[in-house]
């Protein structure tokens, strides 16, 4: 049931991203400048996609989300006054365009059987940041025939507007629909890909959806060794977080290979040889893929565990 995307879509992916802006421009809600978007789920990846929205000025007015919980929805009030806030999934999806469904895995299945008479009737854009669980899945908790389901994998640097995102489009999505989400997505995020098989998700969310953590555990161990060198933990973690951050900036603005760009500052006999060597010793090579492969695993997993119900 689930093929790539349509030729028509498949040709989107393949603009430049310049002409993509423009074809978006054209092509979304023509009479209507924004759509209305409701998140199923107000914790703190809909919380960063809120803020991003608003940020790139997308009305609050426009924006409802849902959650059980009171305290995260005065919490979010504060934050953004005119958002439409529930406590019943069914209030907010009655007048979505799109709804970003935005739970934990282990709660999805429950939520879509909630508001599926819903999504059938008014037949929005389904947006899904679920790890995991398969476009298949949600298509059949929501139930009669095909929906127009769009799986985005953000990560937490869309909280400072510096996210990465993932995209995959079920058939049923159409051109407009795409454009629709990518122009979501792009508010929190600075690199946003689509990508051709549902599969490749589970790549994008061991690389870019965890990804954030690896690096805090790589900035955590550095600190650590830092304070074991002689530094005051304090100087230890600011010279971490600089070199981490200047290091992402060389690589953002290089044409050039990361491979080339560690030699540039491995000098012959010097110090980063000497670090690069135990490094390698370590085998901190086979570490890093070690642990995107046990992502990758975990999120197949959760699809298998949580999708099949
Ligand atoms: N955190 C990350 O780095 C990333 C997460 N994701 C995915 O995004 C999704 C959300 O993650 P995240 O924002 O971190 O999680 P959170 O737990 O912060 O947010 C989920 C929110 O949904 C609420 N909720 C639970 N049950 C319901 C329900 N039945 N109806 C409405 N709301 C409900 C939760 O309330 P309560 O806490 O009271 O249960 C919570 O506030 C997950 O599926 C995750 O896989 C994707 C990319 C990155
Ligand atoms: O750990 C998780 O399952 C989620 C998905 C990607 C980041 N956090």
């Amino acid at each position: 049931m689930f093929r790539f995307a349509p030729s028509s879509t498949r040709l989107y992916r393949f603009m430049p991203a310049t002409e993509r802006i423009s074809h978006i421009h054209n092509m979304v809600s023509p009479q209507k400048a924004h759509s209305t978007i409701a998140f199923i789920g107000g914790g703190n990846m809909a919380e960063a996609i809120i803020g991003g929205l608003v940020s790139s000025g997308h009305p609050s007015s426009s924006i409802s989300f849902s959650d059980l919980a009171q305290e995260r929805r005065d919490y979010m009030k504060t934050k953004y006054p005119s958002i439409k806030s529930s406590a019943d999934n069914l209030d907010v999806v009655a007048d979505a365009e799109v709804v970003i469904l935005a739970v934990k895995p282990q709660v999805l299945h429950n939520v879509i059987n909630g508001i599926a008479p819903a999504l059938q009737a008014r037949k929005p854009l389904v947006i899904s940041i679920v790890a995991g669980i398969a476009a298949a899945s949600i298509n059949r908790w929501i139930g009669g025939g095909e929906s127009a389901i769009v799986r985005c994998m953000p990560n937490t640097p869309a909280l400072v507007g510096e996210g990465a995102a993932g995209l995959y489009a079920t058939a049923a999505v159409n051109e407009a629909q795409m454009g629709l989400a990518e122009k979501i997505v792009n508010a929190i995020s600075k690199q946003t890909v689509w990508v051709d098989t549902e599969s490749q998700i589970d790549a994008v969310t061991a690389i870019s959806g965890s990804g954030p953590a690896y690096f805090f555990l790589i900035m955590e161990a550095m600190e650590n060794a830092g304070v074991e060198a002689g530094l005051s933990k304090e100087d230890a973690k600011a010279l971490t977080i600089q070199t981490c951050l200047g290091a992402a900036k060389i690589a953002q603005n290089s044409d050039e290979e990361l491979a080339t760009l560690r030699r540039k500052v491995t000098s012959p006999k010097g110090t980063t040889e000497a670090a690069i060597n135990a490094m390698e010793d370590g085998k901190i090579r086979n570490v890093m893929a070690s642990a995107v492969q046990a992502a990758q695993q975990r999120s197949r997993e959760l699809a298998e565990i949580f999708g099949e119900q």
